[in-house]
């Protein structure tokens, strides 16, 4: 199984728009995939048009807001074909303030011990994370091996970089086995000085991560105003065709993991 972390200290750099467009392009190929969304807004739901009753709260506490118990199972919301959706939204608010009472070297861990029983079956954990660094950033990081960080084709973008950068070693520390795997330029637009100049450096200093930009493109926020993804309302989108590249590349790398392992 592969776990897989949108993660960037910025907001707004397309986190929930690429997490929900890679489950959703990895899910029509055919693979399994679950994911989950650690960002209080809880955006990913909506991204996708559906209103799962319980998410990430009730699958790490196993009780509903109300303190009733609930299956850890009912927390997984069913929102494709092969796609399910462990929900965000205002309960990770407690579940932050729950995490902050564990003793301080297992407060991080959380998250991925209760993942590890869902192992079993699934190809392609993907977690959207929120802006900024808290304990719900740290336990993502915790449970993913590999970090996707979407990088919005301004200047200011790119010192957002070198800050989420210092958070990542630091989780590093504690996660050996985590990787900045994907750099992927979001928000670009040719036609500004911007984007190729920030391009251009990018690619000098990720050359290894590097991943094919996806353009500027409001189809992306109407079809998460209409609850699909770009593949469902534009397939023929410039925007669908960088995603559907970025979902070959990282199936792509899963063949070339398993050849070398
Ligand atoms: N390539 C793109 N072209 C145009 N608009 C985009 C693109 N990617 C994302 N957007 C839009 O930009 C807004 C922010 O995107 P998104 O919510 O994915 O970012 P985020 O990094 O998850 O934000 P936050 O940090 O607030 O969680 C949304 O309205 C989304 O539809």
């Amino acid at each position: 199984m592969r776990k897989i972390a949108v993660a960037m200290a910025k907001g707004g750099v397309g986190k929930t728009t690429t997490a929900v467009t890679l489950a959703h392009g990895l899910a029509m190929t055919g693979a399994t995939v679950v994911l989950v969304d650690c960002d209080t807004q809880g955006q990913a739901a909506g991204f996708l048009g559906v209103k799962p009753p319980h998410g990430v709260y009730e699958f790490v506490t196993g009780e509903n807001r109300k303190g009733e118990p609930v299956s850890k199972n009912s927390a997984l919301f069913p929102a494709r074909d092969n796609l399910w959706l462990l929900a965000g939204g205002m309960g990770l608010v407690e579940l932050k303030h729950r995490l902050g009472e564990y003793p301080r070297d297992q407060r991080h861990a959380v998250l991925a011990s209760a993942l590890v029983p869902k192992g079993d079956g699934l190809d392609y954990l993907i977690f959207d994370c929120a802006p900024g660094w808290d304990v719900l950033s740290v336990n993502v990081l915790m449970a993913a091996d590999e970090v996707l960080c979407p990088v919005a084709m301004q200047a200011p973008s790119l010192e957002g970089l070198k800050v989420f950068f210092s958070y990542l070693l630091s989780a590093q520390k504690q996660n050996p086995a985590l990787r900045l795997k994907y750099v992927l330029p979001t928000l670009f637009d040719r036609r500004t000085r911007h984007s190729p100049e920030v391009l251009g450096q990018l690619k000098k200093r990720f050359a290894r991560q590097m991943c094919a930009p996806i353009g500027y493109n409001t189809g992306l926020s109407e079809a998460a105003a209409r609850g699909q993804t770009i593949f469902e309302l534009r397939p023929g989108a410039v925007s669908a065709e960088g995603y559907r590249l970025l979902v070959r590349k990282v199936i792509e790398d899963g063949k070339n993991q398993e050849t070398h392992s």
